[in-house]
């Protein structure tokens, strides 16, 4: 093999391959009786996105609030960059957040700051930029996400809710975070404005060279925004692999997921208060 060669696999692997951003192992969650996450693993590839999908109450949000240090783990691990985040104090965990944006599922605007305001509040509290280069800052996050100027005054009330959103996504790409959390961002929006909002997000994704992890269960965004799907089921990943291959993976909680089926490994429940045992 030439040299020029190998180095063209070594590019390709590193490609396919790029190091682990996030690195999940063996996390445990339990409230009370109730175990919600059960030694799950999971790897989440620097510049990818990765969908975590799963029906509803299976512990999405309690992954993503473990990750984010809003909830502590009863054990196992979450590295960031090779950093243990598991047991961090609150001045510790709060530099690793200025790594992170996070766009809410119903945006979670301040209802009394205007709409620059809120982008640019994270550049200015935890980032400590004057007011002017944070409002610099805020108004070409506004128009990336094509909202101009004339929203810049307006408070969050005076905005639909997709607009919302879209300020919730600038706010979350303000500081050109490292790593961009998606909590159901596609939830209480029309077919055509849940489209847009995906479109943007693989735009910010992309243009930052962000890593990004969403939670969802609206398989079509879910599709739209991924590079790599995991579905949570039971506390665990019943499955990860890149997101063409959920159409041809044999995997049977995967199939019955994504077609809506009823038969299946998957146990659905009705009360809400105990766990699957599928
Ligand atoms: N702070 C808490 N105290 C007690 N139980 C909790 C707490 N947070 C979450 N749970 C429970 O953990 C389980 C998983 O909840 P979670 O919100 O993570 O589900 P989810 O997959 O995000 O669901 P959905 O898609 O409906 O939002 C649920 O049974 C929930 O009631």
């Amino acid at each position: 093999m030439t040299s020029q060669t190998s180095q063209k696999n070594n590019q390709q692997n590193a490609q396919e391959n790029p190091p682990v951003k996030i690195r999940i192992r063996g996390l445990n969650k339990a409230f009370g009786p109730k175990v919600v996450l059960d030694g799950l693993d999971l790897d989440i590839h620097e510049g990818k996105s990765l969908v975590v999908i799963g029906g509803s109450g299976t512990g999405k949000s309690v992954l993503l609030k473990c990750i984010l240090g809003l909830l502590k783990p009863d054990s196992g691990s979450i590295e960031i960059d090779g950093q243990e985040i598991v047991g961090l104090g609150n001045d510790a965990m709060e530099v690793v957040r200025q790594k992170f944006g996070m766009l809410f599922q119903y945006a979670a605007l301040f209802d009394s700051l205007t709409i620059w305001e809120n982008v640019a509040f994270g550049l200015m509290q935890a980032h400590g930029m004057s007011k002017s280069d944070a409002y610099t800052i805020a108004m070409e996050k506004l128009a990336l996400v094509g909202l101009g100027e004339r929203f810049a005054g307006k408070f969050p009330a005076e905005l639909s809710t997709g607009m919302r959103k879209r300020v919730g996504l600038a706010r979350a790409i303000a500081t050109s975070p490292d790593v961009l959390f998606f909590d159901e961002p596609t939830t209480g929006l029309d077919p055509v404005m849940g489209d847009v909002i995906d479109q943007l997000i693989v735009q910010s994704v992309q243009g930052l060279g962000a890593t990004a992890l969403t939670i969802s269960h609206d398989m079509d965004s879910a599709r739209r925004i991924s590079d790599r799907i995991a579905m949570l089921y039971d506390g665990k990943i019943a499955w990860v692999g890149n997101t063409p291959d959920l159409d041809t993976t044999d995997n049977p909680y995967i199939h019955q997921f994504i077609n809506g089926l009823l038969e299946g490994p998957i146990q659905f429940r009705l009360t809400g208060t105990d766990r699957a045992t599928g």
